[in-house]
């Protein structure tokens, strides 16, 4: 007999008739868990009750933790624990009503057999629908089958009607009819141009400056080298410990500088008191460091764009880098010299930042950024939150949301924008946001990302609307009040529509000036993908 010791052999519990086994994925962060959670407990009473409806019973696979007063899974360890709880075979749902970090429940639900639904709630208060989007977008990456869905409170026929669908079959199937692949393109200025830059791309090279990879769980957001360098962008990986012991050597004097460019550009930042609560000058300063430690770092590294994690470990030694980001995402933005001062960096332009280090973001805003500047147009472009979104006058209005900062031109300029402290619940050590309400225009849209091991992209059209002040207001405080607001009409693509297909939380958005210049802009980047060797689809009504 062998004197080894053997693993005991780990048996999944057996499969129950008729039972629903929920999972709810959380933050990392016990401040957002406990917000959350009781919206999170009303949206699984909401589910359970749908379920219900058709003899199933719901079993949630893991309870609430005496030690933090929540049940959400806050850690990828819990989350492989909790998956030992659940049969390999059942249908299982993930719940989720906050935003939630994929990485939590990736491992699992990997190995699980059986049918996997996510659902969110259709509401703004938290970031559950976020959720929902990173979540699907990772599973998409992971070539993990799921099916999702989302409703106000699980009540309505549609909603209904396909919590059924899935009980019956195991899948649910949306409509999709809004995708098409990319037709031969014309031969034009602008395709020309795009498989012009493509090539320079492919044969010049570029560097995205990667500021810790990997955010809050966004498996979706890491493109791996294999499936980036054949575009001709490669990553130099960078730490933001690297970020704070530069930001020691900016002077107090060129931080007030930045100060001064802001304030003369009618930048106006909301201050309190409290540095737990409000937004302290003191913070502002810490991060107008930042703004020019990132650039002097970006110029060292030759970095064509760069992109900070700002999340877990930035969060608690500085405020937010929000700030940074939307001032170095805009053309016209306070100088930075080189540390001896004998030059000026990246001088008269935006150096394109993706934020939360979405490394799909990062190739859209690069080529973005070189078609737009090359057309001669404003190529300030940005993610945002997939948010919320509700009809207004007929038409359905999207709440495009990024948790911090846009560049300035697309509020109307410095003098439209604004910066309020970053919620203590998500940013211990505050720090300003740049916020404003995106002006009316047309927009181009897109998503980079990752589906069969390969790149594809998304590119649709749409416009922003000018809603009332009240209804801005109501929309902001419906979500979170601090952060800048979008508008956005899509062109051809419902509600549903956009949630069903959508491979991610984020949304890229570009102005355009007119409409038959986006037109003519989304024919210069579908050429441009198109050359680099990614898969394209157009998105509802694409005049292509
Ligand atoms: C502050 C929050 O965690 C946000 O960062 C989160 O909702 C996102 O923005 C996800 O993209």
């Amino acid at each position: 007999m062998s004197t080894y010791t053997f693993p005991a052999e780990q048996h999944l519990p057996a499969l129950k008739e008729k039972t629903v086994y929920v999972v709810a994925s959380g933050d990392l962060r016990l401040s957002a868990n406990l917000a959350g959670w009781g919206t999170q407990q009303q949206l699984e009473a909401d589910f359970a009750a749908a379920v219900g409806r058709f003899g199933f019973t719901v079993e949630r696979a893991h309870g609430i933790n005496p030690e933090t007063g929540h049940g959400f899974i806050d850690s990828q360890r819990a989350g492989m624990d909790v998956f030992r709880n659940i049969p390999a075979e059942a249908p299982l749902v993930v719940v989720d009503a906050v935003w939630q970090y994929s990485h939590h429940v990736l491992a699992g639900l990997r190995s699980h057999r059986g049918p996997i639904l996510v659902v969110a709630n259709w509401a703004g208060d938290f970031p559950g629908l976020v959720g929902l989007l990173n979540l699907t977008g990772s599973l998409t990456k992971a070539g993990v089958p799921y099916s999702a869905l989302w409703s106000k409170d699980f009540s309505d026929e549609w909603a209904i009607g396909k919590v059924e669908e899935w009980l019956r079959t195991g899948t649910i199937n949306h409509d999709l009819s809004h995708v098409r692949d990319l037709p031969a393109l014309p031969d034009s200025d602008e395709t020309r141009l795009g498989a012009a830059l493509a090539r320079q791309l492919r044969e010049e090279k570029a560097i995205i400056g990667v500021f810790d990879e990997g955010c809050m769980g966004m498996y979706n957001a890491i493109i791996d080298d294999e499936l980036l360098n054949p575009l001709g962008i490669y990553k130099e990986r960078l730490s933001q410990s690297a970020l704070l012991a530069e930001m020691r050597l900016v002077t107090d004097g060129e931080a007030k500088e930045v100060r001064q460019w802001l304030d003369d550009a009618g930048f106006t930042f909301h201050f309190g008191p409290d540095d737990a609560e409000d937004l302290t000058e003191a913070q502002v300063h810490e991060q107008l460091k930042m703004y020019v430690a990132a650039v002097r770092i970006a110029d060292d590294f030759g970095a064509d764009a760069i992109g900070i994690q700002y999340q877990q470990g930035l969060k608690d030694m500085a405020p937010a880098s929000d700030l940074v980001e939307g001032l170095l995402n805009n053309v016209s933005r306070p100088p930075v010299l080189a540390r001896d001062g004998s030059r000026e960096l990246y001088p008269g332009a935006a150096l394109p930042h993706f934020n939360e280090v979405d490394e799909g973001v990062a190739v859209d805003a690069l080529v973005t950024n070189r078609i737009w500047t090359a057309m001669g147009l404003d190529p300030a472009n940005t993610l945002h939150d997939i948010r919320w979104g509700e009809e207004y006058d007929g038409e359905f209005v999207w709440v495009f949301e990024i948790s911090g900062a846009v560049p300035a031109s697309h509020n109307g300029g410095y003098d439209k924008s604004f910066g309020h402290r970053q919620p203590a619940v998500f940013f211990p050590r505050g720090g300003s946001t740049l916020s404003g309400t995106s002006k009316p225009g047309e927009i181009v849209w897109s998503r980079v990302f990752i589906m069969d091991d390969e790149l594809h992209v998304d590119l649709g059209r749409g416009h922003v609307v000018a809603l009332p002040e009240e209804e801005t207001q109501r929309r902001l405080n419906a979500t979170d009040k601090q952060w800048p607001i979008m508008h956005a009409v899509l062109h051809g693509v419902s509600r549903d529509q956009l949630m069903a297909r959508h491979k991610a939380n984020h949304v890229q958005v570009v102005y355009a000036p007119d409409a038959e210049t986006a037109d003519k802009a989304l024919a210069a980047k579908a050429s441009l993908f198109h050359e680099l060797g990614v898969y394209v689809h157009l998105c509802g009504e694409v005049a292509l």
